[in-house]
């Protein structure tokens, strides 16, 4: 039977990338989808701006909504401090069975929770099954359309606290019009743009950074 674009993807990983060495799993990522097949991860550019944003915050909590393949996940996981947890959600069974591999092969899995489901049913449930009660930071990657309902979602459920980041990929291309608008133009956000371009191409897109005030 026809291997899937996340098999490949993961038999890439696990030809090029060292086990336990989670910078040899993003380079090999990168590297399978600049030379061999493009794959909606953030990818390198973008990649590099996520790190910054980490970095910088240095989150003891993290939801990442829209694994994927995992590539974000390991970009994450990777730069957070010790007990730091990262809970990332994926609606795509077969997506989220190569992501557990992917995390596995970057010896990160201690650090990362990944939950299957659709993030509008898990969202409500995440304080009493998952023991955290606000996100020091939320990487919204999923359904374009889910990034607005989720965001206020995650308001009602008490999720964010004075000084939660929201960043948000993709909100040019394909793009999220009517999140943007909203965290943008509501007093209780204040955002910022960072353009790049859409993964491994020339194409306009950014991130959109929002702190939520409380
Ligand atoms: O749809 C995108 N992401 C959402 C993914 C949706 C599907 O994968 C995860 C989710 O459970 C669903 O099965 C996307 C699309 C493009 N694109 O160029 O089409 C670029 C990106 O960075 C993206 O995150
Ligand atoms: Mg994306």
């Amino acid at each position: 039977t026809q291997s899937t674009r996340p098999q490949r993807l993961l038999s890439a990983v696990q030809k090029n990338a060292t086990r336990g060495d989670p910078c040899s799993v993003v380079k090999a990522i990168d590297q399978f989808c600049r030379s061999k097949e493009w794959a909606m991860n953030v990818g390198d550019e973008k990649g590099c701006i996520l790190d910054s944003v980490v970095s910088e915050l240095n989150p003891t909590t993290v939801l990442e909504l829209g694994t994927y393949c995992g590539y974000s996940t390991v970009r994450i996981a990777n730069l957070l401090p010790p007990h730091a947890k990262l809970i990332t959600l994926e609606f795509n069974p077969d997506f989220a069975a190569i992501a557990r591999q992917v995390i596995a092969w970057s010896g990160l899995e201690e650090k990362v929770q990944l939950v299957e489901g659709a993030s509008g049913d898990l969202i409500p449930k995440i304080k009493q099954d998952f023991g955290v009660q606000t996100f020091d930071l939320v990487f919204l990657d999923h359904w374009k359309d889910r990034y607005l309902p989720d965001t206020k979602l995650m308001e009602a459920c008490g999720l964010l606290r004075k000084g939660s980041i929201l960043l948000a990929d993709n909100v040019i291309c394909p793009g999220t019009p009517d999140y943007l608008e909203y965290v943008r133009s509501s007093p209780r956000y204040e955002s910022q743009y960072f353009k790049s371009h859409l993964e491994y191409t020339k194409v306009e897109d950014g991130l959109e950074k929002s702190v939520f005030l409380g």
